[in-house]
């Protein structure tokens, strides 16, 4: 199967949160594909950030655009249901925040979302062949998760190869997204280790112009192929 088209994912864990509707339009008409929504609990991760009435408050502001739902909470499956009716288009989780997996994602896609297994920087892959045709999505974390504006982690990219390789023997349309320091001078690198979705929070948002930005990101990529 041929590489899916590449995708950039804003973080809104640095947009201007005060704005946030505003914020989020900018960033699509400059170009941004989906929004990823980071969701925290100050339990799974030390840190707290959205709930799905943020979700639903976005949908209702007019951003149709699909929302991409990361889910850093412990237990998952109640907060999934929630995103699921809020309005989210993936959600992903971190497998070791759940008992029953290939359950989790079962009901995210009976909800009718598209589902996905998010993997820490030193979480191996393990699970993941035995769930290849429930996911929709495998998120690899460059960074441990809770903050943004980290430093993106090197192992992240041999990671990267070993998720492509997966994917690609499975035969299905799985994005292969990357979360954490992805910046314009290493996004080229990422995607050649078989990355087809780029989070960037700070990089993004943390610059003037969304589109200049946007603009060089996909230039890199584009390099890579
Ligand atoms: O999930 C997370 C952090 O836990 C990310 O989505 C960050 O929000 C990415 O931020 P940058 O590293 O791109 O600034
Ligand atoms: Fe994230």
């Amino acid at each position: 199967m041929a590489k899916l088209a590449p995708l950039i994912a804003p973080s809104i864990l640095s947009a201007d949160l005060a704005r946030l509707g505003e914020d989020v339009e900018r960033v699509l008409a400059a170009g941004a594909d989906l929004i990823h929504f980071d969701v925290m609990d100050n339990h799974y991760v030390p840190n707290l950030t959205f709930g799905p009435a943020l979700c639903e408050a976005l949908r209702r502001y007019g951003i149709t655009a699909p929302i991409d739902v990361h889910l850093m909470v412990e237990p998952v499956d109640a907060l999934a249901q929630a995103f699921a009716r809020a309005g989210a288009s993936y959600i992903t989780f971190h497998p070791e925040a759940t008992r029953h997996i290939d359950r989790s994602l079962q009901a995210i896609r009976d909800a009718g979302c598209k589902a996905g297994l998010v993997f820490n920087p030193a979480t191996p892959l393990d699970c993941l062949k035995y769930v290849l045709d429930k996911v929709d999505m495998v998120l690899l974390m460059s960074v441990n998760p809770g903050f943004g504006g980290q430093s993106f982690i090197p192992s992240a990219l041999d990671k990267l190869a070993e998720a492509r390789a997966l994917i690609d023997a499975s035969g299905r349309p799985i994005r292969l997204e990357i979360d954490g320091g992805v910046k314009i001078d290493n996004i080229r690198a990422i995607a050649a280790a078989g990355a087809d979705t780029f989070v960037a929070g700070s990089a993004i948002f943390g610059t003037r112009d969304y589109a200049a930005t946007i603009a060089a990101m996909r230039a890199e990529i584009a390099k890579a192929s």
